[in-house]
């Protein structure tokens, strides 16, 4: 199941820069494992914000969920989550 989300990240000026780029670190470990294990198929930059807009491609909604929540920016993130389908017109398979 194909899934579009919106991730948007706000992180407290309180939040110590030392421990703020130790959890962003780990954001990033996680991901690119998700990205190599196939499940996280696309992340773009959304220009001039501390947001992304990504592709994800799991089993169901539970799997979903258990990925973006353990997101170790998920405390300081807000997100929306689209189902998506195949497009008539898409040439893709
Ligand atoms: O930078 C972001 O958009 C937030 C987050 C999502 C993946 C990642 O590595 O960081």
């Amino acid at each position: 199941m194909l899934f579009k989300v919106e991730m948007t990240v706000n992180i407290p000026a309180s939040l110590p820069k030392d421990q703020a780029d130790a959890i962003k670190a780990e954001e990033k470990a996680y991901s690119q494992r998700l990205q190599r294990e196939g499940k996280w198929l696309h992340i773009w930059r959304v220009a001039g914000l501390y947001a992304n807009v990504s592709i994800f491609d799991v089993a169901d909604n539970q799997e979903l969920h258990d990925i973006l929540t353990g997101l170790p920016l998920y405390p300081f993130m807000t997100m929306s989550v689209q189902p998506l389908c195949r497009h008539p017109s898409s040439v893709n398979s």
